[in-house]
């Protein structure tokens, strides 16, 4: 229901500004979590909890912000230096939220590409931005991983694309089956790194020297 999103908050939807905040209903949200505190045997009025439901709703439109912004917003910038052989990116702290539970699941995220035969790359921020993108919607790690090199593919034009999370969920250390320190990893390569010698290559950077 693409056309029920609202609106992305910048007022002209084109590629300019990107908001840093999803234009969220509050009061759903806030009567909502009253809803929820009541639910749980809580008192959503004793002092600690008057003003929470207002601060939830006022982080959500900040945690589910990437809802309302476009990969096309965050790679606009891009330079002519002629370079056409691997740029990765590694070690992207993120956090994100699983569309299962609404909690936590957080890690790193490595990102890379082999630019297109005219050699021209994109910033080195803008990839940390494009994970944030994809990240700050609720999310599966599957999804969040190819739709991050989907949109490398689809806008920089690369002649590969490699992104690889490792994420630990809180869904599963915190509750459920409670196995904190389990890190669940992802992989989606696309174009040439689909070769299994330059996919190796690419995934020898990533794991290099752990240890720092
Ligand atoms: N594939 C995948 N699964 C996820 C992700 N995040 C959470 N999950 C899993 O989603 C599943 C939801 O399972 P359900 O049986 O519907 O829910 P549940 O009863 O809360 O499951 P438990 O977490 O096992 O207690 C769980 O196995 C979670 O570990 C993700 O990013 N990718
Ligand atoms: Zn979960």
């Amino acid at each position: 229901m693409a056309g029920d999103r609202p609106d992305n908050g910048n007022g002209n939807g084109d590629a300019g500004e990107m908001p840093t905040v999803a234009p969220v209903d509050h009061a759903r949200i806030a009567a909502a979590v009253r809803e929820i505190l009541i639910a749980v045997g809580e008192d959503p009025d004793r002092d600690g909890l008057r003003d929470t439901p207002a601060r939830v709703a006022r982080s959500y439109a900040e945690l589910f912000s990437g809802l309302v912004q476009r990969p096309e917003q965050v790679l606009t910038t891009s330079f002519d230096v002629g370079h056409s052989e691997m740029i990765l990116v590694r070690d992207i702290e993120m956090f994100s939220l699983c569309e299962h539970h609404l909690v936590p699941f957080h890690g790193v995220a490595h990102v890379g590409y082999i630019p297109g035969a005219d050699g021209r790359v994109t910033g080195l921020s803008k990839l940390a931005r494009l994970v944030d993108v994809f990240a700050r919607r609720p999310q599966v790690q599957e999804r969040l991983t190819s739709q991050i090199a989907d949109a490398i593919e689809e806008h920089l034009g690369p002649q590969g694309a490699l992104v690889v999370i490792e994420a630990e969920h809180l869904c599963m250390s915190m509750r459920g089956v409670r196995r904190p320190g389990a890190r669940t990893i992802t992989s989606a390569v696309r174009g040439q790194l689909r070769n299994p010698a330059t996919r190796a290559e690419a995934m020898s950077l990533v794991m290099a020297d752990r240890s720092r």
